[in-house]
């Protein structure tokens, strides 16, 4: 068994029978359906990349459970340089993609679950962690893709999973059988599902005590009978099933989230990584966010340079790019993005070993990290959406372009600065658009702002991980508040 090939990632899942529904009917063949397709395209491309030469070092590592090269997205980082380059090679799938190309999730919920699995047997004995060890090497054998599956319906967000009026607001056991468990709820916001393999799932939030059948982690194949998928909408998605595929902005690539209800699913036991253990659901929920928070250190940047990348082509195309302001502007957006590269590199370059040996990110700066990601994306594309003036929403369609009688007049209103400018501009303000507002923006503006957690959940995180008591000695010392022994000299 060895890496799979972008054609062999796509034909693996022509063969998946899937219950699933999109814009109220079933969908049979979702390989080629052209609103599923481009998400497909992106998930690709992390295949694509880790089979050419230039990226080997980024795409592929060596397997620590069995020595085999393996792809990065399934890979437990066994340093920090890992972590670093995990960071990079999402800045690239970024860049390459102009979207969300879905893989990370999964490999957040590996090395979440790895370390946790094996702090939960340290404590209580269970054989959780070998289980899961022999899960991922399957997994890496076979070079596939899991979808990370983290986020409950959650009803009432006041209320705890076991205080709801529907206990199926969170995912739970219904039923212990003598070969496994059977468990019932729904997953929102899953990105990349129906492009997997594989499902992980996780608890949601911290459990108390009496919330055991809450606190279940498992892993099932996506065609598992009991799971129905149901497609999310984005902005504009329609616009894919148009013959001209300018007006999609991003030609071939897409996300995808889907909302996927377990209605009653049976998991056997040797899938089983987590089964009651309350006192340990905060400590994977705080790991994966953790990774994640970190990961879109990575991947927003990406997304973030094609947008930069757009709007410097759109000043020069409109002849502007030479005026201070212009230029100021587009420093402005490269800073902001590479704050974001910056903190995605500190938050591994200070992450540490776990007990079960696979490295973590520095907690407190993966979720610095977030926080910015959750505001920075939204000012470069204000900037964007500034410099490329208001045809970013008045535009014609595409078919007004190729129109044989008005083509020729919208072409003509539509030129800038020099010649054959019109479907250059054309094509620019398309991507501008799709990434501010249309279906790029689900992943660059929203999920941003919510996916890993919305801002609050890392302001928490933030004032629990930040030492400001000893930020009070610092100062009480350097005002003479407190007796400064640092100064032992005469
Ligand atoms: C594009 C996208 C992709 C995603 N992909 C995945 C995925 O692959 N896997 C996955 O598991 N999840 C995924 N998510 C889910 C993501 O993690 C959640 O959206 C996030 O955790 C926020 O949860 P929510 O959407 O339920 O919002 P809510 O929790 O409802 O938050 C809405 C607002 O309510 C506030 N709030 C929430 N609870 C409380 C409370 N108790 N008291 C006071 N205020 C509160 C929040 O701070 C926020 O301001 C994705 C989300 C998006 C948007």
């Amino acid at each position: 068994m060895s890496l799979k090939t972008a054609q062999e990632y796509i034909d693996s899942l022509r063969t998946r029978k899937l219950n699933l529904y999109m814009f109220g009917e079933k969908v049979d063949n979702y390989v080629d359906n052209p609103i599923i397709r481009p998400s497909i395209n992106a998930m690709a491309m992390t295949y694509k990349l880790a089979e050419e030469p230039e990226y080997e070092d980024l795409m592929t590592v060596t397997s620590s459970l069995t020595g085999e090269k393996i792809n990065r997205f399934t890979h437990l980082h066994q340093s920090t340089t890992d972590l670093m380059n995990k960071v990079k090679m999402q800045r690239l799938l970024g860049q390459k993609t102009g979207c969300c190309f879905q893989r990370c999730v999964g490999m957040d919920a590996f090395n979440a679950v790895f370390s946790t699995t094996f702090e939960i047997d340290a404590k209580y004995g269970t054989n959780y962690h070998e289980r899961f060890t022999k899960y991922l090497i399957y997994v890496q054998q076979n070079d596939l893709v899991v979808d990370g599956c983290m986020t409950d319906a959650r009803g009432d967000r006041s209320k705890s999973p076991g205080q709801q009026p529907d206990p199926d607001a969170y995912l739970r056991v219904v039923e212990r059988r003598e070969d496994g468990i059977v468990v019932r709820g729904c997953k929102l916001h899953q990105t990349g599902m129906v492009n997997s393999h594989e499902i992980l799932v996780m608890p949601n939030n911290s459990m108390k005590n009496d919330e055991k059948d809450w606190a279940v982690c498992f892993a099932v194949p996506t065609e598992t009978p009991g799971i129905i998928y149901v497609y999310g909408r984005q902005s504009s998605d329609t616009r894919k099933l148009e013959a001209n595929k300018i007006d999609t902005g991003n030609i071939n690539f897409g996300g995808q989230e889907i909302m996927t209800i377990f209605d009653d699913v049976f998991v056997p036991w040797e899938r089983v990584f987590m089964n009651g253990e309350t006192d340990f659901s905060t400590m994977l929920v705080e790991r994966f966010a953790g990774y994640h928070r970190q990961s879109y250190g990575g991947c927003k940047v990406g997304t973030g340079d094609t947008l930069i990348g757009a709007a410097k082509a759109i000043t020069d195309y409109n002849g502007v790019y030479k005026a201070s302001h212009v230029k100021d502007k587009i420093v402005e957006m490269c800073h902001l993005n590479e704050t974001l590269y910056a903190c995605g590199i500190a938050c591994s370059a200070e992450g540490r070993k776990t007990q079960s040996g696979n490295y973590m990110i520095d907690l407190l700066l993966a979720n610095i990290c977030k926080q910015n990601v959750t505001r920075f994306p939204y000012e470069i594309a204000r900037i964007a959406q500034d410099l490329a003036g208001g045809l970013l929403v008045t535009l014609p369609s595409a078919e007004d372009f190729d129109h044989p009688e008005i083509g020729p007049l919208v072409k003509k209103y539509t030129q800038a600065a020099g010649d054959n400018t019109s479907e250059k501009r054309q094509r620019l303000l398309r991507l501008i658009e799709n990434i501010t507002m249309g279906c790029g923006a689900v992943a660059y503006l929203t999920e941003s702002m919510h996916g890993a957690g919305s801002p609050q959940a890392q302001r928490i995180m933030i004032s629990r991980l930040v030492d400001l008591e000893h930020k009070k000695e610092l100062a009480e010392k350097i005002c003479g508040i407190q007796e400064n022994s640092d100064i032992n000299w005469k």
